[in-house]
């Protein structure tokens, strides 16, 4: 069973949600997404996600990850501020620990396509 038949749309949703807002209230990461409409972003990153790193159907037609960075300049720090967002996001609505060690390396996996861009 893929990680998305296994959590399903509305969780996978919520978490989006709530990792959105932990990058938005903190002030290391969010000067990032001052010029961005975040509501656009949650969706892509939703469809990003489901696509790519959870086996859900591909609904994904955003850029490629190296040109949506391109110009941000996202450091080795942010990206790990980054994670642990997403991690927290995660274990907020008790997604299991197999779960969210297969989304850690999800993440850490595409690293090169998005930072120092
Ligand atoms: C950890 C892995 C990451 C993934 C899988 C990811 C995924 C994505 C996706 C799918 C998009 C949308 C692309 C599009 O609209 O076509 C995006 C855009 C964006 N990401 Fe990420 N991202 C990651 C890390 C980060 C980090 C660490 C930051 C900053 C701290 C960041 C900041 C942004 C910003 C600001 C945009 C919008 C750029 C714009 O407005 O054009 N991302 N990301």
């Amino acid at each position: 069973m893929s990680l998305y038949e296994l959590l399903g749309d509305e969780a996978i949703s919520a978490v989006v949600n709530e990792f959105y807002d932990r990058m938005i209230q903190d002030p290391r990461v969010n000067h990032h997404f001052i010029n961005t409409d975040t509501d656009k972003l949650r969706m892509h990153q939703m469809y990003f996600l489901v696509t790519y790193a959870m086996g859900g159907p591909q609904v994904y037609n955003g850029r490629k990850l190296s040109l949506a960075h391109k110009g941000l300049n996202i450091t080795d720090q942010e990206y790990e501020i980054t994670i642990r967002h997403l991690t927290g996001a995660l274990r907020k609505f008790d997604v299991p620990l197999e779960i969210r060690a297969k989304m850690e390396a999800f993440m850490r996996g595409v690293k090169p396509h998005v930072v120092y861009k």
